[in-house]
């Protein structure tokens, strides 16, 4: 159908609509103008429906959603924080105040597992050699006993729930933080501090300008902030305590090793005036449970406007089933790769090694048929603990029986791993697609702002080619 105002096929005018006829009859010129209106209305439609169609792609070519894959701890929520640091720099440092409280939480649940462990409390009731434990919080004052330093420390036990609940304060289904949902408590570890993705956690500890004088919301964190300073000199001395260290390493745990792990600087984060600083609030572990929907808006003079919606979802095995609706209506997929678990076990099933389960996770991934125009980026992470690892002598090929017997050092191991995902992806995707790998340390904010720098570009351009701009 010719279009209104323009057509020079050869079958139809040169202009349009064409002259009347000459001759024509009153019958005849009604019957005309009448094709004419409706030609204009389906031309007009037409160019409503193009005019929709350009906007959409507009809107969707600056506009990118990216799904953040992966098993518990392998780095998503860290990735995300990145993300936010390099594209949105000034809401992610309004956002620290609310870092500081999990912080806090991450460093008073270690206090506290220490005691219950060393005091055969609640996470200490397992198996735990009673003579021992009493020796260690004997009153007789030979043996060096901790029993003061625990009395002193007591009303952490009070920080904890005030800041448990002001964390969870939005979430509906749940009047404290439920670690049980999110994995279970496993003996040697310290219980995980969790967030229900979409309860706006961060805006419920932001300080609010238009705040009242006296809010009894931060009058508690403020109450939280002061004991938890008092309470300084004593978590100090508990983590330099012979004592302790030696009570640990007889049980066999070695808390710097878990997420959120504070101890060592706590004299600086339990300090009065303490702001965490980029890499704390990078290292600061908060579960993930379900799916964190996090818009972003690029401040960046040049590319501002441009928006960014990640998907932040719980990696434990039992939040995988919330993750495939958000599969088909994602640019990119982000799936991370924690390299440091080869000698590791999940934590929800402690039968299955953590390095199968990525392996077993990634294949689930590739072969989807609702990701094949997806752009797929693997981040193999975690770089700085396989390194240190591998050079404490852990041996890779102890845990991975195909190694066989490569060197156990960094460069060998790590390309080993980057080959293996490679070939993965190559044989279990339904249709070949780009694979964007890079080895990174989530929390090293500079090299991850160069990676991030490529993501961003690869994505950008397979939206263009996804969008016909190219
Ligand atoms: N040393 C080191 N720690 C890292 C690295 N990446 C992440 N972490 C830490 O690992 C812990 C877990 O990271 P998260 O980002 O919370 O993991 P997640 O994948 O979101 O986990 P879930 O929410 O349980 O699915 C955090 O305390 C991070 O600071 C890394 O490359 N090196
Ligand atoms: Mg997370």
């Amino acid at each position: 159908m010719p279009r209104w105002g323009k057509s020079s096929s050869q079958n139809t005018p040169d202009v349009w609509p064409p002259h009347p006829p000459s001759g024509e009859s009153e019958l005849e010129r009604a019957m005309r103008l009448e094709e004419e209106r409706e030609a204009k209305r389906v031309s007009d439609a037409i160019d409503h429906a193009i005019e929709l169609e350009r906007q959409e792609l507009r809107k969707r070519h600056h506009h990118t959603r990216i799904l953040l894959l992966g098993q518990a701890e392998s780095g998503k929520s860290t990735m995300l924080k990145n993300f936010q640091l390099h594209f949105a720099p000034e809401t992610f440092h309004a956002e620290t105040e609310a870092w500081r409280a999990v912080i806090h939480l991450n460093l008073i649940r270690s206090v506290n597992f220490i005691l219950d462990l060393l005091a055969g409390g609640s996470a200490g009731s397992i198996d735990f050699d009673a003579s021992r434990r009493s020796l260690l919080f004997s009153d007789a004052p030979s043996t060096g006993s901790l029993r003061p330093l625990r009395m002193r420390l007591s009303p952490l036990r009070q920080v904890e729930m005030i800041l448990v609940q002001r964390l969870s304060a939005n979430d509906p289904s749940r009047g404290a933080l439920n670690v049980e949902e999110a994995t279970p408590w496993y003996y040697g570890r310290a219980s995980e501090v969790s967030i229900r993705g979409g309860t706006g956690w961060k805006s419920l500890l932001r300080r609010r300008r238009d705040a009242p004088a006296i809010d009894p919301r931060r009058n508690d964190l403020e109450t939280a902030r002061q004991i938890l300073h008092a309470c300084r000199d004593d978590i100090v001395e508990l983590w330099a305590s012979t004592l302790v260290q030696d009570g640990l390493k007889n049980e066999g745990v070695s808390l710097q090793e878990q997420s959120g792990f504070f101890l060592d600087e706590a004299a600086r984060v339990a300090s009065a005036d303490y702001t965490p600083t980029l890499k704390d609030i990078l290292r600061a572990r908060l579960q993930t449970i379900g799916v964190e929907e996090h818009t972003l808006t690029v401040e960046k003079p040049g590319e501002s406007g441009q928006r960014w919606t990640f998907y932040d979802v719980g990696g434990a095995r039992g939040q995988r089933a919330c993750w495939v609706p958000y599969f088909d209506d994602v640019n990119a997929i982000l799936f991370l790769c924690p390299m440091a678990a080869f000698n590791e076990v999940l934590l929800e099933d402690r039968s299955v090694n953590r390095l199968l389960d990525t392996f077993i996770l990634w294949k689930t991934i590739c072969s989807s048929k609702l990701l094949v125009n997806t752009t797929f980026i693997l981040l193999l992470n975690k770089s700085d603990i396989l390194k240190a690892k591998l050079e404490s002598g852990v041996s890779f090929s102890r845990y991975v029986k195909s190694y066989k017997s490569e060197p156990n050092d960094f460069e060998h191991v790590s390309d080993y791993l980057r080959r293996k995902f490679i070939a993965m992806h190559k044989y279990h995707s339904f249709r070949q697609r780009p694979l964007h790998v890079h080895m990174l340390c989530a929390i090293d904010i500079h090299t991850t702002s160069v990676v991030i720098t490529r993501i961003h570009d690869a994505i950008i351009m397979n939206n263009l080619i996804q969008s016909d701009y190219l």
